[in-house]
């Protein structure tokens, strides 16, 4: 079993939130990744992060994802920078996979950057560009589908993306 589809992008993209909505649209599970990956630590993203370091949380995702891609069937939601570890990427080919494209003015105004994102904690808006501008390449790459999100409702991208893979 795989998933139907697997939403990847920057954080803000709303990777989490649209697939929500794709979710409920073509009736099936979401399951987050970094949801998972809390819930089995049974401690924040960020404590993660600053307890153990960021290799360890990126043990942790890439695990996570090849167990999610073999096993879960429904809508895939990955971190922001899941699809940038080598196996990751290996792990998603052959899966239809969405980049929920989104640029820093949008971004900004979703996620207000919080203290909730250990990679945006330090000068946020210019973290997230970089950030952008060093994943956007890895995320088209792996992308089959590149959906533009700016000013569009969340509902608006899941019909979009509902459509894609021909079940709306
Ligand atoms: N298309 C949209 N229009 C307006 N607000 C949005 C949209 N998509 C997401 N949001 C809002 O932006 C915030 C971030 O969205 P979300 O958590 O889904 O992003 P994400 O891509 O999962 O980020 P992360 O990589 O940090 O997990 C949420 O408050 C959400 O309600
Ligand atoms: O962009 C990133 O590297 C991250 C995004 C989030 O989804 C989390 O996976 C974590 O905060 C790291
Ligand atoms: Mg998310």
């Amino acid at each position: 079993m795989s998933p139907r589809v697997v939403l990847i992008g920057p954080p803000g993209s709303g990777k989490s939130t649209v697939g929500a909505a794709l979710a409920g649209l073509l009736d099936v599970p979401l399951h987050d990744t970094d949801a998972a990956i809390e819930a089995a630590a049974g401690r924040s993203i960020s404590d993660i992060f600053i307890e153990d370091g960021e290799p360890t949380f990126r043990e942790l995702e890439r695990a996570e994802v090849a167990r999610a891609v073999e096993q879960e069937h429904g809508v895939l939601a990955l971190g922001g920078g899941a699809p940038v570890d080598p196996l990751t990427e290996q792990v998603l080919a052959g899966q239809v996979v969405v980049f929920l494209d989104v640029g820093i003015a949008d971004a900004s105004r979703r996620v207000g950057f919080d203290q909730s994102r250990p990679l945006l904690a330090v000068n946020p808006r210019a973290s997230w560009v970089r950030l952008m501008n060093e994943r956007r390449p890895v995320y088209e790459r792996v992308a089959t589908h590149r959906v533009d999100t700016a000013g569009r409702t969340p509902q608006a991208i899941a019909e979009e993306i509902a459509t894609l893979l021909g079940s709306s």
